[in-house]
């Protein structure tokens, strides 16, 4: 499941997991001292409350309105941290009785808190892999795992029984508005242009940087006939887009589509080349167009 989250909020993110990581072991460190040289534990940690109030907590429990709460990795993390401050609990007893925690006692604590480390190494590194798989300018998927991602979505299509769509899109005299307006007016056209792009899709479908003005577009679970309908929606949707450039002024851009529904049985590589070949004949015929690519 992708991360819900802008670049920034995941390198915000990252540091943060980094913090909080650190002072996870530092607390690990600490109780572990008072289990194994029976010292007296911090009072926290005998509360019932104890895991809203560890650094852990109070850093988790204020991201309840984050949009990370949807994503499973995040939500596991709670129930870990739950059940290690409940083993804690139990082995401070022993301690506090005077008495030496049981073994399982012990080892249900030691696991849970590796596991928990464990956890939210493995969160960080997610979020670090979204941040190497996202283009800083336009927010679309970089083509690191592009293909493996399409593979899994023509899986999906023999799975469902339903077909798959492959578009190639490429903004139209890119090179111009880069030669006359300047690089941060391209710089511009990308990034409005694919936030109006993606703002037209589906959650399900996904949209890749795929060269410097050229991007990718799936559309899982729609016939060509679909697919045509929502591309013209965004072609259209372009080809009225005033763009905001640095200067102040707008300007009036387009794009061209080439179209072609992965084939089940073949390679997606041959289904991205069938598309590619569309968009050449939409360059050819005029640009500002769609082209659907048709077996001989
Ligand atoms: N500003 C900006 N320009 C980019 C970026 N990536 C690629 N380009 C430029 O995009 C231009 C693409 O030009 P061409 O491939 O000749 O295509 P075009 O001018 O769009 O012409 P047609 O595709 O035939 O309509 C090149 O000048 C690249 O340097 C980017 O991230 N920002």
């Amino acid at each position: 499941m992708p991360l819900p989250l802008e670049r920034e909020a995941i390198q915000n993110l990252t540091e943060e997991l980094e913090v909080i990581i650190a002072a996870h072991l530092a607390w690990f460190k600490q109780l572990n001292r008072s289990l194994v040289c029976a010292c007296d534990p911090p009072p926290g940690d005998m509360a019932p409350d104890a895991h809203l109030r560890s650094p852990f907590g109070q850093w988790y429990y204020t991201h309840e309105t984050h949009p990370l709460v949807e994503y499973p990795a995040f939500q596991e993390l709670a129930e870990v941290q739950q059940a290690m401050h409940n083993a804690a609990r139990l082995a401070l007893l022993d301690i506090i009785q005077g008495a030496r925690p049981f073994p399982e006692t012990y080892d249900n604590f030691i696991d849970l808190s590796l596991r928990l480390n464990t956890k939210l190494r493995k969160l960080q590194l997610d979020i670090i892999g979204e941040l190497l798989t996202t283009d800083p300018l336009t927010g679309c998927a970089t083509r690191r795992g592009m293909l493996g991602k399409l593979r899994e979505e023509q899986e999906r299509a023999i799975r469902i029984q339903r077909p798959c769509c492959i578009c190639l899109m490429d903004f139209d005299r890119f090179k111009r508005i880069n030669d006359e307006l300047g690089h941060p007016a391209g710089d511009a056209v990308l990034r409005q242009g694919m936030k109006f792009t993606l703002g037209l899709l589906r959650k399900y479908d996904s949209i890749y940087r795929y060269g410097g003005e050229e991007f990718l577009i799936c559309l899982p679970g729609t016939p060509l006939k679909d697919a045509v309908v929502v591309i013209e929606r965004i072609r259209n949707g372009l080809a009225h887009l005033p763009v905001e450039l640095p200067s102040g002024e707008t300007l009036r851009i387009s794009a061209s589509f080439g179209l072609a529904e992965m084939h089940t049985r073949r390679p997606v590589e041959e289904a991205i080349a069938n598309a590619d070949m569309a968009l050449i004949r939409a360059k050819e015929n005029g640009r500002n167009r769609i082209e659907i690519w048709q077996p001989e």
